[in-house]
């Protein structure tokens, strides 16, 4: 496979202004497929994949378990098969580590097989402190001891199970304690855990591959580890953060779009969080119509009160749709709060968003009140994470104008071929250097 340069730099050219029309289908959800990859080397046998999104973050966690012995194939654009028949835990390059979250999650299925592993410190969107404090406490109590000397060295001779309380509902650091307990001797009970629908998917993954678990979608997964597990195919779940910024894309362009297979049952609290902002969606199947001529005017509160957009852990609104909403908003008539209550470096795009005309002042790290609507202009942008660069295309797509995005590879990390997508709807976006055929 070729190795993505690590410092290749793509731009964005945007041509705002225009309507689009049609339908789109989400990519399979990068939070699901980077656990799911990392999970699939807890058995020797072979692993079909498929709706794997062809992203830069999957890309390269796909190096890092090759290099520690997996055999990976594309069988096609979206489809995956991974044999991991002899594993060896080293040789791992620091630097592409350094550049995905996901590196972390090699953690528990290496522990699992090999007894051990060391990694360096993970990286992912620089958004504010990541901890993985939660990883430690939740494989420590499942038998691993863990040494921290600028590389994290894990090894466990037997992993046990526990009834392990996490300190908080880390999603990354649930996909790794429950990689670890379906291969513990005896059960685990993880309380606290998170649940979001990537958690979800990787349990039933898991449990195709033979494990047993219960309490799926809550807080509390009890595993009976032990289980042998063998063979397996999976079709990644869609991306509910990818619909997220269809809706908020469509909305401030005007536009009717159809997005087929939005995996509905997980759009709850983004549906609600869109009707705030007086943008209201279809459901006919499985399928999300977000019609054109949207009311787009903010719900206040009972009494006129001023209304809050706040994320929480999953099944409330996520976090990594919190970007979108705000550069929707600037789009909606009314005032509104936003809270991001996670990432304290998460809402500092918003300048950008503000140098383009919208209307929004930062009260700290956390906390944004945007009121709209406001015109906007184009500009030169710079995408600092995944998702405040999807906002900054949405919002140099309704501007006026023709805008530049610098560092679109960070968009790339966890948006597949969107130019090329969007461009089929009726966007104007030229990529550069332009894609290989
Ligand atoms: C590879 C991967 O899967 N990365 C996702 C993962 O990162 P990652 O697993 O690194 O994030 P963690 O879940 O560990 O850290 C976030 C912490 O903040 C809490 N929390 C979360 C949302 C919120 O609105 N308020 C809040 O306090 C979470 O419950 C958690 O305790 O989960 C994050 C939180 O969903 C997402 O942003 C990342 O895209
Ligand atoms: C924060 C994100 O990803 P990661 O955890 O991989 O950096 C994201 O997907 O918005």
């Amino acid at each position: 496979m070729a190795r993505a340069l690590p410092h290749e730099r793509i731009q964005y050219v945007v041509e705002g202004g225009f309507k689009l029309s049609g339908e789109i289908e989400p990519s399979g959800n990068k939070n699901a497929a980077l656990p799911i990859i990392a999970a699939s080397l807890l058995t020797d046998q072979r692993v079909e994949l498929s709706n794997v999104p062809r992203i830069r973050d999957v890309e390269a966690l796909v190096e890092l378990i090759q290099s520690v012995g997996a055999k990976v194939r594309w069988l096609g654009r979206n489809e995956l098969e991974i044999e991991a028949r002899e594993l060896r835990p080293a040789n791992l390059d620091p630097d592409l580590c350094a550049r995905i979250r996901a590196s972390i999650l090699l953690a528990g299925p290496m522990l699992a097989r090999c007894g051990e592993i060391t990694l360096p410190p993970p990286g992912g969107d620089v958004i504010g402190r990541r901890r993985v404090d939660t990883h430690f406490l939740a494989l420590e109590q499942l038998g691993t001891e863990i040494s921290v000397n600028h590389v994290y060295s894990f090894r466990a001779e037997r992993l046990r199970g526990a009834d392990v309380f996490l300190d908080e509902p880390s999603v990354t650091a649930t996909e790794n304690a429950l990689c670890a307990a379906v291969s513990a001797e005896g059960t685990t009970i993880l309380r606290n855990c998170a649940s979001e629908p990537h958690v979800q998917d990787l349990a039933r993954f898991l449990i195709a591959m033979g494990a047993r678990i219960e309490g799926i979608g809550t807080n509390m997964m009890t595993i009976h580890g032990g289980q042998p597990l063998g063979a397996v195919t999976h079709r990644i779940g869609p991306d509910h953060n990818e619909v997220g910024s269809l809706i908020g894309l469509a909305a401030v362009t005007g536009s009717e779009i159809t997005i087929r297979k939005a995996g509905v049952e997980h759009l709850r609290s983004t549906l609600m969080t869109f009707e705030r902002l007086g943008i209201r969606c279809r459901i006919e199947r499985d399928d999300l119509i977000i019609p054109s001529g949207q009311e787009m005017k903010i719900q206040s509160d009972f009494g006129g009160h001023i209304p809050k957009i706040e994320d929480q852990p999953w099944p409330a609104f996520p976090a990594d749709t919190m970007s979108i909403a705000i550069v929707t908003a600037t789009q909606c008539d009314g005032v509104v709060l936003m809270f991001e209550k996670m990432f304290e470096s998460r809402m500092f795009f918003v300048d950008k968003l503000i140098a383009m005309g919208a209307r929004i002042v930062l009260c700290d790290p956390h906390r944004a009140i945007v009121a709209g609507p406001s015109k906007l202009r184009a500009a030169q942008l710079e995408s600092p994470d995944i998702r405040a660069g999807m906002a900054m295309l949405i919002a140099a797509m309704c501007a006026e104008g023709t805008s530049i995005i610098n560092n679109a590879q960070q968009i790339e990390r966890g948006y597949e071929r969107i130019e090329e997508r969007l461009n089929a709807l009726g966007a104007r976006i030229t990529r550069i250097p332009p894609r290989e055929a």
